[in-house]
């Protein structure tokens, strides 16, 4: 096999744990000697072992020597566990070959610089955009601080969220709202506005066949206007954090916070997104899951605070002028104003089809 295909049966490890290692990165690490893979490995949790760790474990001395091929640079600091360079090091192994550098920019190429200086062969870059891509969340949150944002739309093929009356279930099939659970699982917040909470009194929980893991459920809720009686604060099923304003009715509060909902005032009299985001990235939030309304996705677009959107289109129409469509607020008034994107991908989900797309770089 060539050094791209181990690299990505490495990345093919990294990504089946996507979701369960936040706040850190997803990594897959291959160990092969003579042809042979004789240790593999993946980061499975935080405070666990790192890839690398796993891998030579399963190596053992037959690691002397062997090439090594791990998706993101070894790290070189000591944190929960000690510095996966110094092991591959202390394992006396020939090569260390890597898609791509640590984001950090504090450590970013000291763990090669490490493997260099004790002579072991590097190389770096193999299938590196890959790498990159499956890391997404992780590098914008170590860079800026605050969560990676996904809008997540689901639409008829006329664009409509729901008939005029309201009714929504359902646009999409099966297959499509399946792939929604698993974007939920991949995120550590889902958020929502209070207007899709009375609307659909949503769960917003992970239920796919094989599980997952519920984000924390945010909603943007002024003046707490969420009912008592909704199933995300009966079912105790994930977190619930509400985001309100100053202004809104304390007694209120109190009877979500008896309710195990966690309430957060915001100082302004509306609720700007730059600050939700600021908050979230403090309480290491770093993928931030954004299922709508068309209100809130239009804070997201007018302020350009995503990264990156999912849009199913069901092959149905809807039709009406009265009818949501799937960004509401202000919208532009001329063309210079308009939001590019460069699409990354388009797939058929069972009778529907998945655009992802990311904002055009300016
Ligand atoms: N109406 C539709 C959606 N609707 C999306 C949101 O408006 C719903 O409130 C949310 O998915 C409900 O979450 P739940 O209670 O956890 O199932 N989303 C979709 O993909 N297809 C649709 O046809
Ligand atoms: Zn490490």
């Amino acid at each position: 096999m060539t050094d791209e295909e181990y690299m990505q049966l490495a990345l093919n490890l990294a990504s089946a744990t996507k979701g369960q290692t936040s706040p850190n990165p997803v990594v897959g690490a291959i160990v092969v000697k003579n042809g042979k893979v004789i240790g593999m490995g993946a980061h499975l949790k935080r405070g666990e072992a790192h890839a690398e760790v796993i891998a030579l474990q399963m190596a053992g001395n037959e690691a002397e020597n062997a090439d090594v091929y791990v998706t993101l640079e070894p790290c070189s600091h000591y944190g929960k566990t000690p510095p996966c360079a110094e092991l591959l090091i202390e394992k006396r192994v020939k090569r260390v070959v890597i898609a791509t550098e640590d984001p950090n920019e504090q450590v970013s190429g000291q763990g090669i610089e490490k493997l260099k200086q004790a002579g072991i062969q590097v190389e770096t870059g193999i299938l590196q955009e890959k790498a990159e891509w499956l890391n997404r969340h992780f590098f914008h949150y170590i860079r800026t601080g605050q969560p990676y944002v996904t809008l997540k739309t689901a639409a008829s093929l006329d664009g409509k969220t729901a008939t005029r009356t309201g009714e929504s279930k359902w646009i999409t099939g099966e297959a499509a709202r399946l792939a929604g659970h698993d974007l939920r699982h991949t995120h550590d917040a889902i958020l929502v506005g209070v207007d899709t909470v009375m609307a659909d009194d949503p769960s917003l929980t992970v239920r796919r066949p094989n599980g997952g893991i519920h984000p924390i459920r945010v909603i943007v809720d002024r003046h707490l206007r969420t009912p008592l009686s909704s199933k995300m604060i009966q079912d105790k099923e994930a977190p619930v954090w509400i985001l309100c304003t100053k202004e809104a009715d304390e007694e209120k509060k109190r009877q979500l916070e008896n309710r195990g909902v966690q309430v957060f005032s915001f100082p302004s009299i509306n609720i700007d997104v730059r600050d939700v985001l600021t908050f979230l990235g403090k309480k290491e939030i770093t993928s931030l899951y954004v299922e709508g309304g068309a209100t809130v996705h239009a804070s997201f677009v007018e302020n350009h605070l995503f990264q990156e959107i999912v849009c199913f289109i069901a092959p149905k129409i809807i039709g009406g002028r009265d009818a949501p469509s799937v960004i509401g607020g202000e919208g532009i008034a001329s063309m210079e104003e308009i939001t590019s994107l460069d699409i990354v991908s388009l797939d058929r989900v069972g009778e529907d089809i998945q655009i992802v797309a990311i904002p055009k770089k300016k």
